[in-house]
Parts: structure tokens; sequence; C-alpha cells
């Protein structure tokens, strides 16, 4: 269902609801930090069926998918966080993923222990990843999920990263493989479309990122985060402060919880952050305010990830977020998409966010990323060091 609404992109702002408290009191009231009411909220109607010849057309379209860019950009000099509105993933089809997490969660230890792949595909229990092992000692993340590639019939020898996703049966939880499969192939259509935006609006022609999105690594993700979970501290958390590894995240929620670190335009310093190194380099130059993203009906969250802040040497934030869902009687459940490149592209700083660039951060003076990077080593050493190394080996098959 494509949105018939104004196709001119427009971007808005959140709703404003009064937070309950304007500073986070003590480190057991994680929960109620301010609301991002600015979060931007951008239509993205026009670029999802747009080529990307339209971004240099004239006339109303090519205007309109230029001015996408632009707000595009400011939110990721802002954050690195926004929502996006007519995006073409019907409501029921959301929904409908809920439904299908309820259900996968609902079954037997048993049953999930038999998802497990030894790779990085399948179910995860609660505590087994810890996104920030260095602060969040007191266990991992209080959630549990199931991770789901790509079925490719084309795999290659071994390749990392791509191993075969276990599913349960139709008898166990009935159409689930199905609505997975439907729901990746909507989310990789509008990832494409969200990377051609983005590269526009990294000064880049709109085609800039197919190059290496020839056999994106593209991953489902199904978390469920149980109710009433204990007190939440820094070092037990939901889901520990962390940023994403690669390209852009599209995240569906059914329910608040999910926190970004806000980053400071010129005060403040990188000495607030609490989270492990890697994240650390990803983190904002001015330190950053802890803020809960609202839920708004009918949008997607939108982050950009890593190779993201390394290609702009830190002008679009890959920024730190949590998840704090405490307090809470119900389950939460949330679906990120993590829409990646090629395990073997190459990332470097581009000319336009060098020190200097026309692209770049004013006050950005030093470059943060001096030796380019291929991508599957950055998920290998995250991935390495968030589950602990030699318990999620990588795929081979
Ligand atoms: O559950 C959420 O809202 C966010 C999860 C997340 O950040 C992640 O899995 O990378
Ligand atoms: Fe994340």
């Amino acid at each position: 269902m494509l949105s018939t609404a104004n196709p001119t992109a427009t971007a808005t702002t959140a709703p404003a609801t009064p937070s309950k408290k304007s500073v986070p009191a003590a480190t057991e009231d994680l929960a109620n930090v301010p609301e991002y009411t600015t979060i931007p909220i951008l239509d993205v109607s026009v670029a999802l069926d747009a080529p990307a010849t339209a971004y240099t057309e004239h006339g109303p379209r090519g205007d309109a998918l230029r001015a996408l860019a632009d707000q595009m950009r400011a939110a990721c000099t802002q954050s690195g966080f926004f929502l996006i509105k007519n995006h073409g993933v019907p409501d029921a089809q959301i929904a409908d993923m809920v439904a299908q997490c309820r259900r996968l969660f609902a079954l037997s230890k048993p049953e999930k222990d038999a998802l497990r792949s030894g790779h990085n595909r399948g179910y995860f229990a609660i505590g087994e990843e810890n996104l920030n092992p260095e602060v969040q000692v007191d266990g991992g993340d209080f959630k549990e999920g199931m991770d789901l590639g790509a079925d490719l019939a084309d795999q290659k020898p071994g390749e990392m990263f791509r191993g075969t996703t276990p599913y349960p049966s139709d008898a166990q939880v009935p159409g689930f493989r199905a609505a997975c499969g439907a729901y990746f192939d909507v989310m990789s259509k509008l990832g494409r479309a969200v990377m051609r935006v983005l590269a526009v609006a990294m000064g880049q022609p709109a085609d800039y990122f197919d190059r290496i999105l020839t056999r994106p690594m593209t991953q489902l993700r199904l978390l469920r985060y149980p109710a009433a979970p204990p007190g939440m501290t820094e070092s037990r958390l939901s889901c520990a402060a962390h940023t994403d590894y690669g390209g852009i995240t599209l995240l569906a929620v059914d329910s608040p919880g999910l926190q970004v670190l806000v980053p400071n335009s010129t005060t403040g310093t990188a000495t607030d952050l609490v989270a492990h190194p890697t994240s650390r380099a990803h983190a904002p130059i001015h330190g950053g305010t802890w803020m809960r993203v609202p839920v708004v009906p009918g949008t997607l969250v939108v982050n950009i990830a890593d190779m993201i802040a390394r290609y702009t040497n830190r002008t679009f934030h890959s920024t730190l977020h949590r998840v704090v869902h405490a307090g809470v009687p119900h389950d939460r459940y949330s679906i990120p998409f993590f829409f990646d490149m090629d395990a073997d592209a190459v990332v470097r700083v581009l000319p336009e966010f060098m020190p200097g660039g026309k692209l770049a951060n004013p006050e950005v003076k030093e470059l943060f990323f001096p030796t380019p990077i291929v991508f599957e080593q950055h998920l290998q050493s995250m991935y390495n060091s968030t589950y602990g190394a030699g318990k999620r080996e990588v795929a081979t098959s």
C-alpha cells in the first residue's frame, strides 16, 4: 500500500507531550528522562518508487526529493534518529509481525532452544547479548530475540555472516515464515529507497550506494522485552547503550522504551558518555542528553549506523541508544531491520566531510577515521565484543 498522502516531502516534529521530569534523577529512574519531542518526522512517500535519476530531474518530483534529502541531512546532523511516515509498509503488516513475535516467544524453552544456530541467526535468550559489556556488568541485555537473514541461494563457500535461519514449523507458529519473508522484502525495498535519499543527503549521486548493495547484510531481528523486569541501572538495562553497526536501521516498536543520546550542540564533553570503546568512537563529540523516543502511530523509527558516521567523519551521528522497559506490566516487542552494506564494502571518509570540507560540521577539526575499514571487520569485532568471544561463531553455511 503506497501512501497517497501529501506527495511533497515535509518534515514535521512529533506532537509535544510534557515529560514527567526534565532531568534524570537517579540511576534507578532511567525510564523518566525527557521526551525527544523535536525528533524530525520525514514524509518519504515521494522516494518510495523514485529511480535514482529522479533526484536530478527538473520539476516538482525532483524538487521534493532534494528537499527530502535536505531534511534527512538536517536530521542526521542533529541526532541521527528520525521518524518516517507514508513509508508504504501497511500498519496491519507491522501489527501482524508483532503478533508473530508474541507467538514465537510464547513457545516453550526447548522449542526456542531448537531455533539456535550456533552462529548469528536464530534464537537467543535473555542475557545472552550484552550491547555494552564494559558498562553493563550485572548481566546481559534483559531481552530475548531471534535473528533472521535472507535465504540466499547463491551463498558462497566460507562467506561470513550468512548462515541459514532456523525457522519454527507452521504447526508451531502458523504463517511465521511467510510473514517474515514478506516483511523482509518490503523492508529491503524501503531500505534501498531510504539509502538513495541518504546518498543525496551526503552530497553524492542517488545511486552512490548501489555498488555496495549487491548482497547487502540485511538482518531482521525480533525482540521481546519481558514485563516487569528488575529495576534498571546502567549496569543492567533492557538493551544497553550501543550504536548500530552498518548503514541504517528501520525499527518498528509496539510501545515506548527506546531512548537516544541526543547530541549536545556545543557544550558538554565526551566524558559524559557511558559506552564501550567502539561505541565511544561514534558518540557525540560534545556529549549528549538521554531522551525518550515518542511512539507516533504510522511511523517507523530510522537511525543511521557506524558506517555512515565513518563516511561523514561523525558529521552524521551514529547515535548511542538504549532501551529502558521498566515499571511496565506488559511485554514490549520491537522489530529492528538492519539494512547494511555488502560485507566487503570498503568505507572511507568522503572528501566533502574531511575537516573543512563543504558538508563537514565546522566544529570537527579532527579526522576521526584516517584509515578505511572493510565493513565485515567492524561487524566481526562488534559481534565478538557483544556476545563474548566464541559464543556466536560467524556463519559459513
Ligand atoms: O528495541 C528497540 O527499540 C531498539 C533495539 C535496538 O536498538 C537494536 O536491536 O539494535
Ligand atoms: Fe540498536
